[in-house]
């Protein structure tokens, strides 16, 4: 089975994606981790984050072992991520690796904004998931700071706009729910409740499928 998980920048897609996988013995891969490993190689190696080249170069040189690296995890990164991950080359590049990682035994939770639309079409269950822009920025701010990391939460807040605002208004693999996504709001939620709600909607995919 492959379930795929889109939404917004710090939506709870990774953290959900996580338990999902846990909960099933499924594979999960957080596809941004990857835009934001191409954003980090370009920085490290002082290179402008449009330069389309020397992005697809690294794209072409991904090396998921490095998806480990802490500073991946910055606000800079996920900034530079949505500056490359808009060149449509760049995309091209990493549609295979995610599609691979999706195709192997004995199934996978993929996380991102195009795994629905682009990346798997064909999910069995697709999850679409948001929550209040505010209450977004406030856990990422709390996020960091319990890493020890200083947070404005203003701050926050005004990256995540930006963040979505450029991922959703980009002319390629733009962030949209599929037209068969569940849409999933869990302002209100707990990661708990987020999770059982999840599982609930995949349970009863599951079920109509055998039902039908
Ligand atoms: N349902 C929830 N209730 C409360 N906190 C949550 C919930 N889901 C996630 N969080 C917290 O919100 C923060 C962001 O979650 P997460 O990193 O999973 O988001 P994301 O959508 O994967 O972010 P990104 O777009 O950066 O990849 C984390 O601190 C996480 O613990
Ligand atoms: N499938 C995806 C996943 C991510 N992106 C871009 O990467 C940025 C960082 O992603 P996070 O999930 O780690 O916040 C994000 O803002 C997108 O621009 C993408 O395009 N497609």
């Amino acid at each position: 089975m492959i379930i795929a998980i889109d939404g917004p920048a710090a939506s709870g897609k990774g953290t959900l994606g996580k338990r999902l996988a846990h909960h099933y013995g499924y594979r999960h891969l957080d596809t941004g981790v990857i835009y934001r490993a191409v954003a980090y190689a370009l920085m490290e190696s002082g290179h402008d984050l449009r330069d389309e080249t020397a992005a697809v170069q690294a794209a072409l040189e991904l090396d998921p072992e490095r998806f480990g690296n802490p500073a991946l995890k910055t606000q800079k990164a996920g900034e530079g991520a949505s500056i490359v991950s808009a060149i449509p080359r760049v995309r091209e590049v990493l549609v295979n690796f995610q599609r691979q990682f999706a195709a192997d035994p004995p199934g996978a939770v993929l996380d991102g904004r195009d795994i629905g639309t682009v990346i798997c079409p064909d999910a069995d269950v697709k999850i679409f998931v948001v929550a209040d822009p505010r209450v977004r920025a406030r856990r990422r701010t709390m996020e960091a700071r319990a890493r020890g990391e200083e947070a404005d939460e203003a701050a926050v807040l005004a990256d995540i706009i930006q963040r979505d605002e450029r991922d959703k208004n980009r002319p390629i693999a733009p962030l949209k729910p599929a037209a068969d996504a569940y849409l999933l709001d869990n302002s209100q939620l707990d990661i708990e409740g987020g999770v059982r709600a999840a599982i609930d909607i995949i349970e009863a995919v599951r079920a109509g499928r055998s039902r039908g």
